[in-house]
């Protein structure tokens, strides 16, 4: 009966996000320009670019800044940290992106010791690059891989996990920088002995691309954006509504609320009385001074944040 009517509230929730005129335009800092002019200037010794992104939103907010050089270099996607998404949308995202032109698609978990879908890598790239032409290095028979993708989507992750599983030791042996490659900067470690195969062991970070504020929102609550960009307030927020929209009320029990809520301030506040996130404030009254205790707003919102991106709110898909 309790969940009858839960449910029955939960059809008044709020249907679309009020991003109060938010201007994306300061989110993405300009300091990346010089990574791209380097990793523009290092193309010509890539065979095929292993660009990565985040599971959850494998639409939303990839760069097109490479498309021009992916369309005519071997590209395979990795939609990595497939252990927090939602993955009964894969089908329904794999076509997408084909439509979109991008074909050569991987999910995988970078975290975890064994990923089967890591061992596939290499092979998956040797059959794209197979079928490709090999731009200017037809001579050289040793391949070199590129990983690129915006922050924190998990590059060095990626690169660890493949020294990982290729080469079964923790650190693999570096190779220096072949001439033309901007030594100081990047060097290459090998990921696989036959066929030989390099990657290049700095990952190219690339700005997102934040078409509107939703975009950017959803970048921030999978922790590509700094959170006090945005602000955590807000983050929490929209993090509340796609629970509630995508029907993951998964929040409702870990944080012993009675039911599903749309209301923010309410959520939280339920929240750092679990935790015990409190603050004791002095407040002035007519008949003098008193202590009252009042929900630390700032730190429930930092932990609820926290607690999604570690998967505890539930997996979701939030393109
Ligand atoms: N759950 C989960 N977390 C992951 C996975 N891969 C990476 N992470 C976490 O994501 C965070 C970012 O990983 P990094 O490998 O540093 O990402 P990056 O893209 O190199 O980050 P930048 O250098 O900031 O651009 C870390 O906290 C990782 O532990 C994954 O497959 N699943």
């Amino acid at each position: 009966m309790r969940l009858y009517q839960a449910l029955r509230n939960v059809d008044k929730f709020r249907t679309v996000f009020d991003f109060g005129g938010r201007d994306v335009a300061h989110w993405f800092p300009g300091h990346m320009a010089k990574g791209l002019k380097q990793m523009k200037a290092n193309l010509k010794n890539v065979d095929c670019i292993i660009e990565i992104h985040d599971a959850r939103i494998p639409l939303s907010g990839r760069n097109p800044i490479f498309q021009d050089t992916l369309n005519v270099r071997p590209h395979l996607l990795v939609l990595n940290k497939m252990d927090l998404a939602d993955l009964s949308y894969k089908q329904k995202v794999l076509k997408k992106l084909e439509k979109d032109g991008v074909s050569n698609v991987i999910f995988t978990d970078c975290l975890k010791q064994r990923d089967d879908n890591i061992k596939k890598l290499v092979p998956m790239v040797l059959e794209i690059m197979e079928t490709s032409p090999r731009f200017n290095r037809e001579e050289n028979r040793d391949y070199c891989l590129m990983v690129i993708g915006v922050p924190n989507v998990g590059k060095s992750s990626l690169i660890n996990s493949l020294r990982r599983t290729n080469l079964k030791k923790g650190r693999a042996s570096r190779v220096g920088g072949e001439p033309g490659i901007t030594r100081a900067v990047l060097t290459k470690i090998q990921v696989s002995e036959r066929p030989l195969m390099y990657l290049l062991d700095t990952p190219g970070v690339l700005p997102p691309k934040i078409e509107n504020v939703e975009t950017g929102m959803k970048l921030a609550l999978c922790g590509t954006i700094l959170d006090h960009l945005v602000g955590e307030d807000i983050i929490a927020d929209y993090l509340l509504f796609s629970l509630n929209r995508l029907r993951k009320f998964g929040y409702v029990e870990k944080y012993d609320l009675s039911e599903p809520s749309d209301d923010i301030q309410h959520v939280l506040k339920r929240i750092a009385v679990k935790l015990g996130k409190t603050q004791r404030v002095k407040a002035i009254t007519g008949v003098g001074n008193i202590t009252v205790t009042i929900p630390n707003y700032t730190a429930a919102a930092y932990n609820f944040i926290r607690a999604f991106r570690k998967g505890e709110l539930g997996q979701v898909m939030l393109d």
